[in-house]
């Protein structure tokens, strides 16, 4: 068993907590703590077999990877908290916060860590993450790491530099696909249906949408082209969908999300 110490059970430490717990495979190969200043908001993790603490020194001492999911405002005083903990023999540190790099985090670690990004989301809870995971030089820290995010869902190994990219479009991506099912959910109900039955439509469309790509390994435009029959009421839509600047906006907001990654601490 692996022990991992998740530091910040906030949104995405819980989804990665829980993801952690869910499965066979996973809850098999790690034994999981969460810590967090105000721990009763996640007692319920407990109920799964995962620890919870606000002793974030504790938690360290009895981890082998070390998993950082604060806020990126709060690296600070997280590291000056558990670096007389740390030991750079044993541990490798896992950091998802955004726009932080590991040479930031090492400037306050000291030299000799092990520190890696990566970038999940929050579908970790149930297993469907995209996780992307920053190319180190220490190669037997990057293989543990993605051998624990591969329980979470898919990973991608890439370049540093496309850290903030992945940021956007993996993780924030979650947000940005919700809002288009809910927009659709609306105007589901708009034409007809009840909201629940507008929003099973829309969210079991947006899978099989995703899973054409992932199985087929097609070209959206190619499956688009299956659907726009001639004349027919799919490409009058979606030609009015980018008249009104569908392609556009997401691309503008990808943009925007990305160039503000620089200045988020
Ligand atoms: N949310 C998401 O989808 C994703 C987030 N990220 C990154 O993950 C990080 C967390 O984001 P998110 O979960 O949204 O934010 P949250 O604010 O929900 O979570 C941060 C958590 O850290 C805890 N915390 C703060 N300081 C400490 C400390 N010193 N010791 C222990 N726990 C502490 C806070 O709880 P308390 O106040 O009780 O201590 C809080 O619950 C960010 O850096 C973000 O960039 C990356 C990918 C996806
Ligand atoms: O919004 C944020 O800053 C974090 C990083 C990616 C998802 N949530």
């Amino acid at each position: 068993m692996k022990n991992v110490a998740i530091l910040g059970g906030g949104n995405l430490g819980t989804a990665l907590a829980q993801g952690l717990a869910r499965t066979e495979e996973a809850a098999s190969k790690y034994k999981v703590t969460v810590t967090r200043r105000t721990p009763d908001h996640i007692r319920h993790l407990e109920d799964k077999g995962i620890t919870v603490t606000d002793d974030n020194t504790e938690a360290v001492k009895g981890a082998d990877l070390l998993i950082i999911a604060v806020q990126p405002a709060q690296i600070e005083g997280l590291i000056e908290e558990i670096k007389p903990a740390i030991d750079p023999q044993k541990h490798i540190i896992a950091s998802t916060m955004a726009g932080v790099k590991s040479e930031d985090i090492a400037k306050l670690t000291g030299s000799g860590v092990r520190i890696l990004r990566v970038m999940p989301n929050t579908a970790a809870a149930i297993n469907q993450a995209m996780t992307c995971i920053e190319k180190t030089p220490h190669k037997e820290a990057e293989k543990e790491v993605i051998a624990l995010f591969d329980t979470l869902g898919e990973t991608l190994v890439i370049n540093s530099e496309l850290m903030e990219a992945s940021t956007v479009l993996g993780a924030c991506g979650i947000a940005f696909f919700l809002r288009y099912i809910r927009a659709a959910s609306q105007g589901g109900i708009e034409v007809g249906f009840h909201a629940e039955e507008a929003q099973l439509i829309a969210s079991q469309t947006a899978l099989g949408a995703s899973a054409l790509l992932l199985e087929s390994n097609s070209h959206p435009e190619q499956e688009i082209d299956k659907v726009t029959t001639p004349k027919g009421c799919t490409i009058a839509g979606l030609n009015e969908m980018e008249h009104n600047g569908l392609s556009s906006a997401l691309i503008k907001g990808i943009k925007l999300s990305c160039d503000m990654i620089e200045n988020i601490r």
